[in-house]
């Protein structure tokens, strides 16, 4: 059995709910999951400012994960924010739903769209597909043009707009699937899926998959190099309860 720790960078509980359904509905029998938030930080992460400061949250929630003795981690938002500095923290894997979502789609088509939330958002995904080598995949990128926390209200007018973009992404783009670029997008997936017969990804329950196959090919992250644990050194102020 596989204890797997979900973490929402940012400190909206809705959404922290949502995250962990999404990864509770494809979980192996046997798989538990822990969806976690930071004792502090930001309500939605919609900037490198935001990214800054949810880092700090998801290295505390890495440090309490491992303390725990949970097989695997997950940062579920769409900057993957402090990936690699959580990997230099944690022993077991660390995987951002981005680099998740954007594996996935990889495997299954030759090219993919990203549908996400603010314009600004978008050019940080261009940095992401940049960064882990996806740039020549990604045909398009989309913003629905929306606050991240559109996505908890009960208007459905977020979804709405996802739906409309990737019906519009399908119709256009030249693309085998779709990448949806928000956590709080996790459980629009399966039913656009099945609606509009392509494949639409979401990085929270491909991240959890990839946790339990590299827990059961026993790969985890390696200590051989840049990711290997912090130099040790006193941390003051409030950084102090991350040693
Ligand atoms: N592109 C995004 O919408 N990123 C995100 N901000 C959040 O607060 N959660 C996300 O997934």
């Amino acid at each position: 059995p596989l204890l797997i720790q979900v973490i929402n960078p940012n400190t909206s509980l809705a959404m922290t709910e949502t995250i962990g359904m999404a990864a509770r509905a494809v979980a192996a029998t046997g798989t538990e999951i822990i969806a976690v938030s930071p004792s502090q930080g930001v309500p939605s992460i919609e900037g490198h400012f935001d990214e800054a400061i949810a880092a700090v949250g998801v290295l505390e929630q890495v440090k309490r994960g491992k303390a725990q003795g949970v097989d695997g981690h997950i940062i579920a938002c769409f900057g993957d924010p402090g990936l690699l500095a959580a990997r230099e923290v944690a022993s077991k894997p660390v995987i951002g739903i981005a680099e998740a979502a954007m594996h996935m789609a990889t495997l299954v088509a030759t090219r993919f769209s990203i549908v996400t939330t603010l314009p600004r958002t978008v050019i940080i995904a261009r940095h992401l597909l940049q960064r882990y080598g996806f740039e020549h995949h990604c045909a398009a990128l989309h913003a629905i043009d929306l606050p991240v926390l559109a996505l908890e209200q009960d208007s459905g007018i977020a979804q709405q707009k996802v739906r409309e973009y990737c019906i519009q992404s399908l119709h256009q783009d030249g693309v085998g699937a779709i990448v949806l670029g928000c956590g709080g997008m996790a459980d629009l997936a399966q039913a656009l899926t099945r609606e509009l017969a392509i494949p639409v990804i979401d990085g929270v329950s491909a991240a959890v998959k990839l946790i339990e196959s590299l827990s059961a090919l026993g790969l985890t992250t390696s200590k051989h190099g840049d990711l290997d644990y912090p130099v040790a050194k006193p941390l003051s102020g409030m950084f102090s309860t991350l040693r």
